[in-house]
């Protein structure tokens, strides 16, 4: 039986059992129709009484006082034709509280994790902690609901103690009969029966908190339309492998959070037909303690094999490798900068929230410190993605200050340099085999689209997992067009989808305080879609952008001279949306003006250094694919 499956299995039929369980106990307990009611009523009211008390305290996961932050109100994937709509949607900001939660494993403080919650809208996908907070946050609600009503109620007090004597007595024939006789020492037995009685209410409890919380979650799944996607289940639909639902993840994170506490009445789905069986106390003990390793077992099997598919559908398609992964949860986890992590938190109050991948602080794993974020590729079936580099220049100022003061030679920028051009580099360069850091990222950005159009394809991943990363001489206008009509495979919704994400986004820029005041190097934007007409652009790496000195006013559209700090992330912008434009027209058939990628390619060349080789199609560049990554 295969995770997903019988994980949901595994729930609903723990669930129904329990139930049957309950039915059965009540039909043992007394012939009094009245007494029984009451019983009944006694022990619903007891469901929460009980409860596990992780939400203080999970083991040893501590949660900390919460902290306000802005968070994006607009959901994170949205169909094509929802992209096209987006620059219609209200501006308007919810500052909506993160709660910062700590986690402390192993008694070592290893995480410090910020989940969002409260002012949720509906329709928002919840991320793990969210949905973990949210069944605490209720949890703790019904159960102050309860215990109101009780110490209010009048009368509640004799009808627990009528409950707990009916319940006694039905424990000590139940004793006696096991030990086959009568019961000497009354002192001795009693208390025996006082434990077994609150043992098995807390097993029974326990049961019922998870079991409200399954009832729970498959009702808002529902309500998500997730239903679908867990009926397409891994084994059957392979797509459905990749795209694992964050959502369903949670319950599978939640749970073993749950089984693995040391808590006893944490266990999950523990109300069994077998769980109601009167056991001696070493015997109910020991049952319960293979019960709960055979599904915390389970769970973590189930855990490992989501997570697995997971990481192996997921894929860092630009930047450093190793940089960044695909955390237990479904984040996304980089490793940490604190240039990159002040721009975040403050992107996450700003306008320009609503491009930026959610972001959840800070974890720690194996000494390494990163930082968590929302998936983008999370949701998406077999994901189509493009990196592109925005802007004139990849470098900061500081870097050329640097190169000045301390110039040192870099021989794997020189080789990465020989290996798309050999006669790139100058005499002297050939002879110290190296090259200085800032004369290789020059020559990357004249030798690409970036000096020119203001951005650069970084890499594609296309929806059979093929990564392509040769365009380091991808330049011209006419070659740019042509990979965007490559990578969308001439969709024109998906076309048209990004053409106007970027409008939003270029809407956006002008109200943004953050973009005002910061000089972005090196950020990228991610281009994702896939086969269901899911399309989305995001701002990432933040690692290179800066404040912009006090002194100075960005303008962001001019060209980049020493000193005037501009980065030309809108010059980018523009050439993209236009080339989106060509690219639409090509798609339609409406382009009559033909272009030649070489007579354009030449006139760029005039721009920018002359450049030995001519431009392969992109034909050419699959056949040299570097890498592929292809999705189960
Ligand atoms: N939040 C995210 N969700 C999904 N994928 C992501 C996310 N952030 C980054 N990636 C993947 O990782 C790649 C590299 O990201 P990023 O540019 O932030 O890394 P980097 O190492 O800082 O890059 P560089 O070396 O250019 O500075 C992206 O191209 C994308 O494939
Ligand atoms: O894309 P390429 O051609 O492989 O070149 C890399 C790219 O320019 C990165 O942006 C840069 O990192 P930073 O932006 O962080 O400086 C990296 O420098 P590095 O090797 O010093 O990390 C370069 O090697």
């Amino acid at each position: 039986m295969k995770g997903l499956e019988f994980l949901l299995r595994n729930m609903s039929t723990s669930t129904n059992k329990h139930d049957e369980d309950d039915a059965g106990r009540s039909t043992e307990l007394q012939n009094d129709e009245s007494l029984r009611n009451k019983v009944r009523e006694e022990e619903k009211r007891n469901m929460f009484a009980i409860a596990p008390s992780y939400p203080i305290n999970r083991g040893n996961n501590i949660m900390k006082e919460p902290f306000v932050k802005g968070r994006r109100s607009k959901p994170k994937l949205v169909s094509a034709q929802a992209v096209l709509s987006s620059r219609l949607e209200p501006e308007s900001i919810q500052e909506e509280p993160l709660m910062n939660l700590e986690i402390v494993q192993d008694g070592e403080p290893s995480a410090v994790l910020d989940c969002s919650k409260n002012n949720v809208s509906k329709d928002r996908k919840f991320t793990v902690e969210e949905r973990w907070e949210e069944s605490v946050k209720e949890t703790g609600k019904e159960r102050n609901t309860e215990e109101k009503a009780l110490s209010t109620e009048s009368g509640a007090v004799s009808r627990k103690s009528m409950w707990k004597a009916g319940q006694r007595e039905r424990w000590r024939g139940k004793r006696r009969e096991r030990l086959g006789g009568s019961v000497e020492d009354l002192a001795q037995e009693n208390d025996i029966i006082e434990k077994e009685m609150n043992r098995r209410i807390q097993w029974r409890d326990a049961g019922n908190h998870w079991g409200s919380k399954e009832r729970r979650d498959e009702e808002s799944e529902k309500e998500d339309g997730l239903e679908e996607r867990r009926q397409g289940s891994m084994e059957g639909d392979p797509e459905a492998r990749g795209t694992m639902s964050q959502h369903v993840f949670s319950r599978v994170f939640a749970h073993s959070f749950a089984s693995s506490s040391s808590s006893s009445s944490s266990s999950f789905n523990c109300s069994s037909a077998e769980s109601d069986e009167v056991f001696s106390e070493g015997e109910e003990m020991a049952k319960r303690k293979n019960v709960r390793r055979c599904r915390s077992w389970r769970t973590f099997l189930t855990m490992m094999q989501w997570s697995k598919r997971r990481q192996s559908s997921w894929i860092q398609l630009a930047g450093h490798q190793g940089n960044i992964q695909l955390g237990e949860g479904g984040e996304v986890l980089k490793r940490f900068s604190e240039v990159e992590d002040s721009c975040l938190q403050a992107l996450m109050s700003d306008p320009l929230r609503r491009f930026v991948p959610q972001y959840y602080g800070h974890i720690s794993r194996n000494g390494e410190h990163y930082i968590r974020l929302e998936d983008l590729l999370s949701g998406l079936k077999q994901p189509v993605i493009m990196d592109c580099k925005m802007g004139i220049r990849t470098y900061q100022e500081e870097e050329i200050v640097k190169a000045r003061t301390k110039a040192s030679l870099r021989t794997d920028m020189y080789q990465k340099m020989v290996k798309v051009d050999p006669t790139a580099p100058t005499e002297e360069e050939h002879e110290q085999k190296g090259v200085t850091k800032l004369r290789y990222m020059q020559w990357r950005d004249s030798t690409s689209s970036t000096a020119a159009l203001g951005f650069r394809v970084e890499g594609i991943m296309t929806e059979n997992g093929i990564v392509l990363k040769d365009f380091n001489k991808t330049q011209t206008k006419a070659q740019v067009t042509e990979t965007l009509l490559f990578f969308t495979k001439k969709q024109v919704h998906i076309l048209k989808a990004y053409q106007s994400r970027l409008e939003a986004l270029k809407e956006t820029l002008k109200k943004s305080a953050f973009f005002n005041s910061h000089e972005v190097i090196g950020g990228s934007l991610l281009f994702v879609h896939d086969h269901t007409s899911k399309a989305n652009i995001w701002m990432i790496d933040f690692g290179k952008t800066i404040p912009t000195p006090e002194n100075i006013c960005l303008k962001h559209d001019v060209p980049w001279v020493e000193g005037n700090h501009e980065d030309g992330y809108l010059i980018g912008l523009d050439s993209l949306i236009s080339l989106l434009s060509e690219a639409i027209k090509e798609a339609t058939g409406e382009n009559t003006k033909t272009q030649n990628p070489q007579t354009d390619h030449k006139e760029t060349e005039r721009i920018n250094q002359p450049q030995s080789e001519l431009h392969k199609p992109q034909s050419d560049l699959l056949k040299e694919t570097t890498s592929s990554n292809h999705l189960d």
